[in-house]
Order: structure tokens, then C-alpha cells, then sequence
């Protein structure tokens, strides 16, 4: 059986792909080089794996993206109330390059410009050498995706040579004593930090860091603690998509973050990291088909964060093979709540590691409830085993499943709780 995951992530690709409008951004004038029709999607579990379609595999350059995970790093480095001093967390309302700071002459938040480039100065000692300030940034970017990142050199000149609104903001900065480096130095280091290259798959890793409490799922280094990916991830929900948050939240309602490279991540805790690849930008900076792409996703997969389901990470408690009728029944015992990760990973073990009998008996006696997308996905895989010429049955005795067709018309035969 194949696991149904991949195929709705393109079906959501494939909806999502017709031309929107948007253009690929071209104040960087390497940028507007891109292919404007590239379109991945890539989604990774908090255990690690990770499901790409369409373009997800094409390298583009990081951008604003890196802000969110560099703020972390400044939090790492100073801990948050030495970074609250420097930079606030409100949201602005503002474009992304807005010279702006607020009352107490703080840049407003650290996903916009102003934020981003007081966060990576403040990485390291003060006395950090710029370059050395990148090794840095790029090892913590390496660290999230779990391999070697490195620099498109020509995105970077492109971006400082057209740097004059950032080299305006590290000015006004320098003015109020935010900052204390050269402003050329600062900018430019910062342009590289934009400038790293990653993948949607890449990035859902490195989202999915953040969902799964700070440590990388693959590899399993702990980069940040809990608390700083929580701190981190509110402000992405509240700053992440600039002056169309409150947009995102409500339609969205996942803490993400969006780069000019046409990429976006949303991480969303407990669950999953997920990451477009679309070049077209809005008016906002953001990719058109990306924050489309999101929206289905938050409502199909029930993933907006007011939506709260418990993380189910033993869903299969066990399974045996049982002789009913003098057939051997291959059996699994589910429990909990099974939501979008819940059935993911039962999905996943049916399609992995397929069981060998021709009778499959989901057992839902410890399962307390399923939520309508964990619903569809097990009648799915259901349906699926079937294509496989295997007979489905269910025991359920507490109706969590009632009306249980796969959509072939033949509802899924109950058994008995033994
Ligand atoms: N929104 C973005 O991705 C902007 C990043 C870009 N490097 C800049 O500072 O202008």
C-alpha cells in the first residue's frame, strides 16, 4: 500500500498551482532570475520523516526565513530579556523593510528588517568578527536541516550591491545606538545570512525543529530549548507574515514565516513542519501560491493551532496476529485520539511495513476519539489496503468510527472486541 500522504500534498500542489499573479521579488536583482513556476511542498513529522512533492528538492535561498531561527540563536546566545531590551515583540502592521522603530526606540519585532538585522548583531560575543557571526548563523541553519547549508554567493552580491534600504535601517539603528558596528559590515553579513540555500525539504526539517520542542528530528541534536522555540514560534505567529499576521492567523492560524526567496514554513507544535516553495510574491512580500497552499492545508489536515488536538505519538499499541474462524487476522491495537498524526503513523506502518495476512482488523477499543481529517485518512488507508487485495475489518465497539465506508461503498465489516 501506498501511504495516501504524498499523493494529497500533490493534489493540494496541483490545486494550487495555476498562475495567481504575483511576481517573483526583483529588488534583488539575482531573485528575479528564478523560474517563477516552481512550485514544492514539503511536510516533515516531529519523528522525522518527510513527505516532498512538486519542486521540493530545488535550492532557493533562505531570506526572512532565517530571522525567525537567527532570533532564536540571539535568545540562545544572550537569553530573552537581554534580547527583549534590544528588540520588542509587536507586531507592526508595517511592510518587511520599513524604517521604523517604536516608542522607546526599539525595532518593533524581529521578523521585520529593523528586528532582524539588531538580532544578528546581537549573535555571539560583542566582539564576534562579522564572518565569524555567519559561521555561526550557518552552522545553527545546518544544524535545523540536518546537513551542510552554504551561500549563493551570487544572490548575496546581488543584494548588497542594491542594499540601500538596508544600509538606511542599519543607519537609523547606528543612530539610536542599537547598533555599533560599521552599517556596510552589519548588511552585509546579514545579505549572506539571506543568501543561504535551502529546500522546502530543508525547511520543513528545520520547522519541524521547532514543532518538536527544539531538537531536530532526524538527527536529534537538541538546537534549542522548549522554551525558546516557544517564544520563537509565538512571534512568528503574531510578526511572521508582517503586515498580513492577522490575515494568516485567522485563515492560517500557524506560526510561520515567509522569505522574499518564495519560500514559506509553518511549524505547528506537537505535530509537524511544513514548507512551500512558489516564487510569485504578494504585495506583502509573501508567495502567492504558498500562502494559498497553506490555507488548504491548515483547513483540510485541521491543523489551525485554536484547533487543538493531543499529540498522539503511540497510536498502534501493538498488533498480533489473531485466529478468528480459523483465519490468521493480522491485528492492531490503536489508542488515544488519533488526529492528522495519529493516522499519519498508522499510514505509515501499513505502507511500510505491509502485513503479510490477506484479513487487516484495526482494533479501536483504546481509541477515545477520531478527529474528522484522522476519519478520513484511516478510511483511506482502509480503502487502500483493499486496492492491495486485503479484507478490512473493524472492532468498535464505541462507534468512534460510525458510518465507516472507504468511499468504494462497502462499509468496513465490525467485528467482535475479543
Ligand atoms: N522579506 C525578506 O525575505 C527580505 C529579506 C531580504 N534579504 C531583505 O533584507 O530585504
Amino acid at each position: 500500500m501506498r501511504s495516501p500522504v504524498p499523493d494529497y500534498l500533490t493534489e493540494v500542489a496541483e490545486a494550487c498551482s495555476a498562475p495567481k499573479g504575483g511576481e517573483p521579488a526583483s529588488y534583488i536583482p539575482e531573485l528575479a532570475k528564478v523560474d517563477p513556476d516552481r512550485f514544492g511542498i514539503a511536510l516533515a513529522t516531529i519523528d522525522g520523516e518527510v513527505y516532498a512533492v512538486g519542486d521540493a528538492e530545488h535550492e532557493f535561498t533562505i531570506q526572512s526565513i532565517s530571522k525567525a531561527f537567527v532570533y532564536g540563536l540571539a535568545v540562545r546566545d544572550h537569553g530573552l530579556e537581554q534580547v527583549l531590551e534590544r528588540i520588542d515583540v509587536e507586531p507592526s502592521g508595517e511592510p518587511f523593510d520599513e524604517l521604523s522603530l517604536d516608542a522607546s526606540g526599539r525595532p518593533r519585532n524581529p521578523m521585520i528588517n529593523a528586528g532582524a538585522i539588531t538580532a544578528h548583531s546581537l549573535v555571539g560575543e560583542p566582539d564576534t568578527a562579522p564572518h565569524e557571526r555567519v559561521e555561526r548563523i550557518i552552522r545553527l541553519l545546518s544544524d535545523l536541516a540536518g546537513r551542510e547549508l552554504s551561500v549563493d554567493e551570487d544572490v548575496w552580491r546581488s543584494e548588497v550591491a542594491t542594499a540601500d534600504r538596508n544600509l538606511a535601517i542599519a543607519h537609523m539603528l547606528r543612530s539610536h545606538g542599537i547598533l555599533t558596528d560599521s552599517a556596510e559590515e552589519v548588511v552585509s553579513a546579514y545579505s549572506r545570512q539571506c543568501a543561504v540555500l535551502v529546500t522546502a525539504s530543508d525547511l520543513a526539517l528545520m520547522a519541524a525543529t521547532l514543532a518538536n520542542g527544539g531538537m531536530q528530528p532526524v538527527t536529534g541534536k537538541q538546537v534549542f530549548t522548549g522554551a525558546q522555540v516557544r517564544h520563537v514560534m509565538s512571534v512568528m505567529l503574531t510578526c511572521g507574515m508582517y503586515d498580513s499576521a492577522g490575515d494568516w492567523v485567522s485563515s492560517v492560524g500557524i506560526p510561520a514565516k515567509s522569505g522574499v526567496g518564495g519560500g514559506i514554513i509553518g511549524a505547528l507544535p506537537g505535530q509537524a513542519g511544513l514548507a512551500t516553495f512558489a516564487p510569485p510574491l504578494d504585495e506583502h512580500g509573501n508567495s502567492v501560491r504558498g500562502v494559498e497552499a497553506f490555507a488548504r492545508l491548515s483547513r483540510d489536515m485541521g491543523m489551525h493551532l485554536m484547533q487543538v488536538a493531543p499529540p498522539a505519538r503511540s497510536v498502534i499499541q501493538s498488533t498480533r496476529v489473531v485466529q478468528r474462524g480459523g483465519e490468521s487476522m493480522r491485528t492492531y491495537y490503536l489508542s488515544g485520539t488519533i488526529g492528522f498524526s495519529g493516522a499519519e503513523l498508522v499510514a505509515r506502518r501499513l505502507s511500510q511495513d505491509p502485513p503479510e495476512q490477506h484479513a487487516v482488523v484495526l482494533d479501536l477499543t483504546g481509541v477515545h476519539s477520531v478527529t474528522d481529517v484522522g476519519r478520513r485518512m484511516l478510511l483511506e488507508t482502509a480503502r487502500r489496503l483493499r486496492l492491495d487485495g486485503h479484507e478490512v475489518y473493524l472492532v468498535d465497539t464505541d462507534d468512534v468510527i460510525p458510518d465507516a465506508d472507504p468511499g468504494d461503498g462497502r462499509r468496513l465489516p465490525l467485528l467482535a472486541d475479543q
